[in-house]
């Protein structure tokens, strides 16, 4: 993380493995599930039950003492089906995702009310997709997790122009962070992580074999397990700038089981103190990169690789 810049003008510097390793937390003899962590999710809806599924995967296969899901109980269904390790009652949730596979459209106003107390709370707050509408005066420390378009539609509404240009994007990614007080975590071939500080950082790990339906509610449940995680350790809680380097986390370990689940990743994963720049000393840049092969991957893939991609990352503790 001593990598990563607060200064707005430069660009980000890449996380790495190593970077990954330092914020990856390990159970001891005295863990328990609720000292790892209680993910708490709201997410899915009648109309995209399959997000619901998804983003519950990449919070159990990324390291979550317990994932705990509310929502319809037609949805809970599939959710059980699929994993029946996941409570359905509410109860202790140590950070919360909202959002993925939600309309904003099509939402109660119950559930905007849910929404909007969730935001007002001290937990950390993984805000995707059809919650990104209810982000103004949230005070819980936040990550945002845009796509480009959902990007786009941010931006606008909080009169920011648009964005263009690779060294645009990064400072634009900062500007709407420091804009609205959380993490923003811009998805993409790079994906460019920043804090209302201005400290930002790039992850580079993924493959463009993740453009496909539903690796963005994967990794929203993955950042939540990764989130909860440091939450759960201690009084303290989490402030929205260690937020960062998590999501920073949670989107490298997601792009490189994307590469994993695609075959692409025996070989090239940035390695410790490795940037685009390092060369094949610092585990190089990536060789079997975007146009070195691999294969068509489905979300449910890529979570199943969750589990070792973070394991490559930890192999990186110094
Ligand atoms: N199995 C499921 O239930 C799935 C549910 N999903 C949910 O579906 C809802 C709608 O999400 P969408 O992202 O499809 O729709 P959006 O309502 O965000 O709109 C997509 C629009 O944005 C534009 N756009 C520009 N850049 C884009 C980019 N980088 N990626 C995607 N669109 C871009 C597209 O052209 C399109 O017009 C969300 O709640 C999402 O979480 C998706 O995650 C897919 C899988
Ligand atoms: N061309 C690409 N190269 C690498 N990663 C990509 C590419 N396109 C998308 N991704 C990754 O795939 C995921 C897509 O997320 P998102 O757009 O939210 O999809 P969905 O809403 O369908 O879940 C993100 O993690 C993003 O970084």
């Amino acid at each position: 993380m001593g990598m990563a810049s607060g200064d707005h003008r430069a660009q980000p510097p890449e996380w790495t493995a190593a970077d990954a390793a330092r914020i990856l937390r390990v159970p001891t003899d005295a863990s328990h599930k609720y000292s790892r962590g209680v993910a708490g999710l709201r997410t899915g809806s009648v109309s995209y039950p399959g997000a619901a599924v998804l983003s519950v995967e990449g919070a159990a296969r990324a390291g979550a003492g317990m994932v705990r899901w509310l929502g319809p109980v037609e949805v809970a269904r599939l959710v059980l089906q699929r994993r029946p390790e996941v409570v359905t009652t509410p109860g202790r949730v140590d950070a919360w995702v909202i959002g993925s596979g939600t309309d904003p459209g099509n939402r109660e106003p119950g559930e905007t009310l849910r929404l909007r107390e969730i935001l007002a709370g001290s937990h950390p707050v993984v805000v995707d997709a059809g919650a990104l509408d209810v982000l103004d005066g949230a005070s819980a420390p936040f990550v945002a997790t845009p796509h480009a378009g959902e990007f786009a539609r941010l931006r606008e509404r909080l009169g920011l122009p648009q964005a263009s240009g690779e060294a645009g994007a990064a400072a634009a990614v900062r500007e709407t962070a420091a804009a609205l007080g959380g993490v923003v975590l811009l998805k993409g071939s790079e994906t460019i992580v920043a804090a209302p500080s201005g400290w930002a950082t790039v992850v580079r790990s993924g493959t463009p074999w993740l453009a496909t339906a539903g690796t963005g509610d994967v990794l929203a449940g993955a950042l939540g397990a990764l989130a909860a995680a440091a939450a759960a350790e201690g009084p303290a809680g989490v402030g929205v700038e260690q937020l960062a380097p998590l999501a920073a986390t949670a989107a490298w370990v997601h792009g490189v089981a994307g590469r994993l689940a695609a075959g692409i990743a025996a070989t090239g994963i940035p390695a410790a103190g490795s940037s685009a720049a390092a060369g094949p000393a610092g585990g190089g840049p990536v060789a079997a990169g975007p146009t070195g092969g691999g294969r068509p991957i489905t979300a449910l893939d890529v979570a199943e690789r969750l589990p070792e991609a973070w394991a490559i990352a930890f192999a990186e503790r110094a």
